[in-house]
């Protein structure tokens, strides 16, 4: 069983990126926190990970224990500059940022320009991102010509403090001593320039995102490919997730491609015909946006979490505590839309009911003992005399048919995910990663055992 937090959490990302950010430098606060404060929060993270750390065929133990004692020290350090700094404000960056008018946040947003001199040494080349909390520019090293990516985050104090939370969850990563960085976008620098924070990482070509947009000419991708792939992202969540840290925004825009370099082929259609096709010359990808990670500990403490809507689990649209979990769902959810080129659940749905509505005829009903235990915390929610299903449209809403006209007919339109994806393996695979029930969710560093895998496993011929 795939361990949850036992207590409801208290706050979202805020406790988390404010406490960990509000730290002067982590590397020295991680030296100086205690041995006692560090074996516990390792015990706890040790609980309900040891399995899944002793999985990571390639993550050394001992290196792991390490990084969990560092991560764990980390937290604590994090956690004490956050008491410390704010000790009322343990809302969310994203909580926060819900309260912030756009427009007030585009005020202090600094957008570099073509020319601009970023930290006196990046050159701006041109925009190539705009997240929630900063823009994303290509530039280049005005010494080496080396091509990176800077964000530059909005000039708000609150962000303000999260100025090298980035930089400082890759620096747990590489002490994991695995080979598994190599799946992170690598983070060069940071610092602070006119008063904006910015971000120096490696530079990737292009998103998932701008894949399956279809933008980039290479859908449908080959099998072969949709496999290494979705190993690679597997491989890297489980990594993060073998050091007790959770992504929390696990995306298509935030898994890149390292390199978007292609190789010309003729493909041959059913009628014979052939057609030229381009597939990428490498599938290498690196997972970019450590902005929302938290530890394990954190996420015990947080109440609900602001990640994006398509790839929430059914425990965050309930608000129950959530852990690990959310990533797998989320890594379920990417490599489906990778296949399928297309969301697996409505793009567009009005509410947190309908979306469950929905997950329930994609996925599956949720089991008896799950919906019971939700309608003790959110009664309503759940019909659960035979087997469990979810009440939709709510009690009452006949009155209001109008309303959920629509909603009813995206409900029904919604298909089982065997009827859309028709790789018996990935099937399998998807089904097991986005199990309704978090408590059943198979931990990533088994689900890369899958037999979906297999493929890669074996030998090619010479
Ligand atoms: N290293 C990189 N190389 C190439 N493009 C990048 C890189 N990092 C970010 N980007 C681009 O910038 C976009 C926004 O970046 P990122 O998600 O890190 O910002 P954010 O403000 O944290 O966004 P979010 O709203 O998702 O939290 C990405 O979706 C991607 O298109």
């Amino acid at each position: 069983m795939y361990a949850t937090p036992a207590t409801l959490p208290a706050a979202r990302s805020g406790a988390a990126h404010g406490g960990a950010l509000a730290t002067t430098e982590s590397a020295d606060a991680t030296r100086s926190a205690d041995a006692t404060r560090s074996a516990d929060a390792t015990r706890s993270a040790n609980a309900t990970h040891s399995a899944e750390t002793t999985g990571c065929a390639e993550t050394a133990e001992s290196a792991n224990a390490a990084a969990y004692a560092h991560a764990a020290a980390y937290e604590d350090a994090a956690a004490y500059a956050d008491a410390a700094a704010r000790p009322v404000d343990l809302a969310s960056r994203a909580r926060i940022l819900s309260l912030i008018e756009p427009h007030e946040l585009w005020a202090s947003a600094y957008v570099p320009t073509e020319g601009d001199l970023l930290l006196g040494t990046y050159c701006v080349q041109r925009q190539i991102g705009r997240g929630s909390f900063g823009t994303v520019v290509r530039a280049r090293h005005v010494v080496t010509n080396t091509a990176v990516a800077v964000k530059v985050l909005h000039k708000l104090d609150w962000l303000h403090l999260g100025v090298r939370h980035e930089e400082r969850v890759y620096k747990l990563l590489l002490r994991g001593c695995s080979p598994n960085i190599s799946l992170f976008a690598k983070v060069l620098g940071s610092g602070v320039d006119q008063g904006f924070s910015c971000t120096v990482f490696e530079l990737c070509d292009l998103t998932i995102c701008d894949i399956i947009k279809g933008g980039a000419g290479l859908v449908p991708l080959p099998p072969a490919h949709l496999c290494e792939i979705a190993n690679q992202i597997m491989r890297g969540v489980a990594y993060l997730h073998s050091l007790g840290l959770i992504h929390t925004d696990i995306k298509p825009d935030n898994i890149a491609l390292r390199r978007a370099d292609t190789v010309a082929l003729r493909q041959m259609d059913g009628a014979g015909v052939f057609h030229p096709k381009r597939i990428l010359a490498s599938t290498a990808i690196c997972i970019i946006d450590l902005g929302g990670v938290v530890t394990f500990k954190q996420a015990s403490r947080m109440k609900g979490l602001n990640c994006a809507p398509m790839y929430r689990p059914p425990e965050l649209i309930l608000g129950l505590p959530w852990s690990y979990g959310v990533d797998t769902y989320a890594v379920g959810c990417v490599i489906a839309e990778l296949y399928l080129l297309g969301n697996l659940f409505h793009a567009e749905v009005a509410s947190d009911r309908e979306h469950l509505a929905i997950i329930e005829r994609v996925l599956d009903r949720f089991p008896l003992g799950f919906a019971v235990a939700v309608e003790q915390q959110v009664p309503g929610t759940f019909h659960t005399a035979l087997a469990a299903s979810v009440i939709f449209p709510p009690a009452g809403a006949a009155y209001n048919a109008a309303k959920y006209t629509f909603a009813m007919q995206r409900v029904l339109e919604a298909e089982h995910i065997t009827a859309r994806v028709h790789d018996v393996e990935l099937v399998d695979l998807l089904l097991n990663l986005l199990m309704v029930d978090p408590a059943g969710r198979i931990p990533l560093h088994v689900a890369l055992r899958h037999v979906y895998f297999d493929k890669l496993r074996r030998p090619r011929a010479m």
